[in-house]
């Protein structure tokens, strides 16, 4: 086991929209956040883009094509060079049913320590799931030390707008995230990964740039009712989502106008959002926004217009909205490495407390 020291780990995250690979590096000992480091960007092209959608839901023994050695491949591409101690891979997710099937993450982590010549930590996720938990979000760990590494002396709330929306509420006073009282979070609903299906399915663009489509549009009040009729809203946390989970939304939208639609899918995300503050234990001072929706004015307009508190970009308290995911994993590599938890049941509903994860060393060989 790790002991308590500082250390450069390196975070990569493969997210649910399959754009491409986060690599950041972050100085922790897995409890502080000491400062942040150089990032990467790898984009998927469009032939591996197509290849890790075909297996999107596939399951460990499913046939998955050459999707393992594309996440491989554009993982060593993406992390090559950067110099760290440690790694954390959080790979593909290409399927989600904690209830069910467990959760897949794609991505061979013994592999990656080779190719590297670094020990890298993965599969996050499953331990947590075969202790009853979700799974996800993990992120929220993290986001306790972001609270207290930017100083925050009140309860903050983190919103994470990828495919998949997901809220953290933390009261950084609280000196450990496992302690009572530290965190709660839960997968918000769909944010932008029907926003962009639609737009590919009737403009052939990947996603709704600046929001204009939307906001030349107007929201289909009675599309927006019944999509928050859904049970999942009613459910308290914690509580995750498969990216498809409401893939059927477009059908509610599906006789409207491209940019009414828009408006009202837009609509959604958002009132998804607005459902989750509800859950909030105190209102937060702020609402901290990071993922790709923050660059989504109308999403962020259709939260500010119904919040009381400040929703700014995490990019206002000197965080880098683009690489908060992967930063996280690679603080929570660190965690893993020490042996300190990364889930609790405030987080992912788990029965105890989880370090998740598995370490790989290199092998001579590799
Ligand atoms: N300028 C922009 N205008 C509108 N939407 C944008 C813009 N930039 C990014 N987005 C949206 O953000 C998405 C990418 O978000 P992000 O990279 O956070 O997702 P992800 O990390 O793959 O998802 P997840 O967090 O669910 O794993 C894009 O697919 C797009 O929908
Ligand atoms: C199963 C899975 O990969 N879930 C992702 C996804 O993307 C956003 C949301 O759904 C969140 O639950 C999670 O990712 C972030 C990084 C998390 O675990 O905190």
């Amino acid at each position: 086991m790790l002991k308590a020291e500082r250390m450069w780990a390196l975070g990569a995250m493969s997210g649910t929209s399959l754009d491409g690979v986060d690599a950041a590096l972050v100085e922790t000992d897995g409890e502080s956040i000491f400062g942040f480091g150089d990032s990467r960007y790898r984009a998927y092209t469009k032939d591996e883009q197509a290849v890790l959608s075909a297996a999107l839901g596939r399951w460990p023994g499913d046939d998955l094509g050459s999707a393992e050695a594309v996440v491989l491949q554009a993982h060593i591409e993406a992390l090559s060079g950067m110099s760290a101690a440690l790694v954390g891979f959080h790979g593909q997710t290409l399927a989600h049913d904690p209830g069910g099937r467990g959760t897949h993450q794609l991505g061979d982590g013994a592999a990656l320590a080779d190719a590297l010549g670094l020990p890298v930590v993965w599969d996050f996720r499953s331990a947590d799931v075969r202790l009853g938990g979700q799974g996800a979000p993990l992120a929220p760990f993290f986001h306790h030390a972001c609270a207290r590494y930017i100083g925050a002396d009140a309860p903050v709330a983190f919103l994470n707008l990828g495919g998949v929306g997901n809220l953290t509420w933390t009261d950084p006073k609280v000196r450990r995230p496992e302690d009572a009282g530290a965190l709660i979070a839960f997968d918000t609903g769909p944010a932008n990964a029907p926003i962009n299906d639609f737009m590919m399915a009737r403009r052939n663009l990947p996603y709704d740039e600046g929001g204009r489509l939307a906001r030349s549009g107007t929201v289909a009040e009675g599309a927006l009712e019944l999509f928050l009729d859904e049970a999942y809203f009613l459910k308290m946390p914690p509580k995750s989502l498969d990216r498809d989970a409401f893939a059927d939304m477009i059908d509610l939208v599906g006789e409207l106008s491209d940019a009414d639609a828009a408006a009202t899918l837009t609509a959604m995300s958002a009132a998804a959002v607005l459902r989750g503050m509800e859950h909030c234990p105190t209102p937060p001072a702020r609402l901290l926004v990071c993922g790709g929706g923050r660059h989504n004015p109308v999403m962020m307009d259709m939260l500010r217009a119904a919040l009381d508190c400040e929703v700014a970009p995490v990019e206002n308290v000197g965080l880098d909205g683009d690489m908060l995911e992967a930063q996280a994993f690679g603080y929570l590599a660190v965690r893993v490495a020490r042996g300190l938890p990364t889930s609790c049941a405030a987080t992912t509903g788990v029965r105890a407390n989880v370090s998740g994860g598995t370490l790989s060393q290199p092998t001579e060989a590799g």
